[in-house]
């Protein structure tokens, strides 16, 4: 009984000061966190962490854990930097004009991102094409926009349609396709254990919506069908 009253107090104080120095982000492109003062942040971190370890009934002191709180914090950092970049001043920085009208198809682009519900990876592959009107963007580019949304912690769903949203924005193109295929960990290693689940989503816009033949030359192109 006192060890409970201990750990909740610990948490409340947590609680309390987690928020110290570190600015938290109100909607998906918050960019507020870049002025955070990163000491700050990784101590709060590591003290939540340490806390952790201690309700797993671990003893934060032994060797091998003395400095595995800050590891997290950092691991974590790295794991969320996408809330720190904005992808569409990252498009917009390799936007060339172009009269090329073809489709652009940058595909098997592996990811790893973090499921929201119980912060446990999911990764696979992103497939994303766009047909460009007028402009093209650095391929590169494409790449690194998945990178950015996958960054934070997702839902498979969203990350879809946010890599969408953003080309669609930046480049204004005839029409942009994004397809994700991922592995929840949340699935395979806790919970329903599938471990051969994959799951895959889209998210359209243009003519990859109003051309069924454009739809299928990109499902044609990604599993390499003649
Ligand atoms: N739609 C969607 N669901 C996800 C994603 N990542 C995790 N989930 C699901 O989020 C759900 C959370 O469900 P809850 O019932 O609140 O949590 P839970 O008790 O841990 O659920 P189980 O995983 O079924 O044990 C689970 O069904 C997960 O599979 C995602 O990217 N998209």
């Amino acid at each position: 009984m006192k060890h409970e009253k201990t750990l909740s107090d610990t948490l409340a104080n947590n609680r309390r000061s987690s928020y110290s120095g570190v600015s938290m982000c109100e909607d998906d492109d918050c960019l507020d966190a870049m002025t955070d003062n990163e000491p700050q942040i990784i101590e709060t971190l590591s003290s939540a962490v340490t806390t952790i370890l201690g309700g797993l009934g671990e003893n934060p002191e032994r060797e091998g854990l003395l400095k595995t709180p800050e590891r997290v914090a950092k691991s974590l950092r790295f794991l969320t930097k996408g809330y720190r970049e904005n992808p569409e001043e990252l498009l917009k920085k390799a936007v060339f004009k172009e009269s090329y009208d073809e489709m652009v198809l940058v595909k098997d682009i592996e990811l790893f991102s973090m499921c929201e519900h119980h912060m446990l990876p999911f990764f696979g592959k992103a497939h994303v094409a766009y047909i460009p009107d007028g402009k093209i963007v650095g391929l590169s580019k494409i790449a690194r926009v998945v990178e950015v949304y996958a960054r934070r912690l997702q839902v498979q769903e969203r990350l879809t349609q946010q890599i969408r949203d953003a080309i669609q924005d930046v480049l204004n193109p005839k029409g942009v396709g994004v397809i994700i295929e991922a592995k929840h960990m949340c699935m395979v290693m806790r919970g329903v254990e599938k471990q051969n689940s994959v799951t895959t989503t889209s998210a359209m816009s243009g003519e990859f919506i109003s051309s069924p033949s454009t739809r299928s030359e990109f499902l044609r192109l990604i599993h390499n069908r003649s």
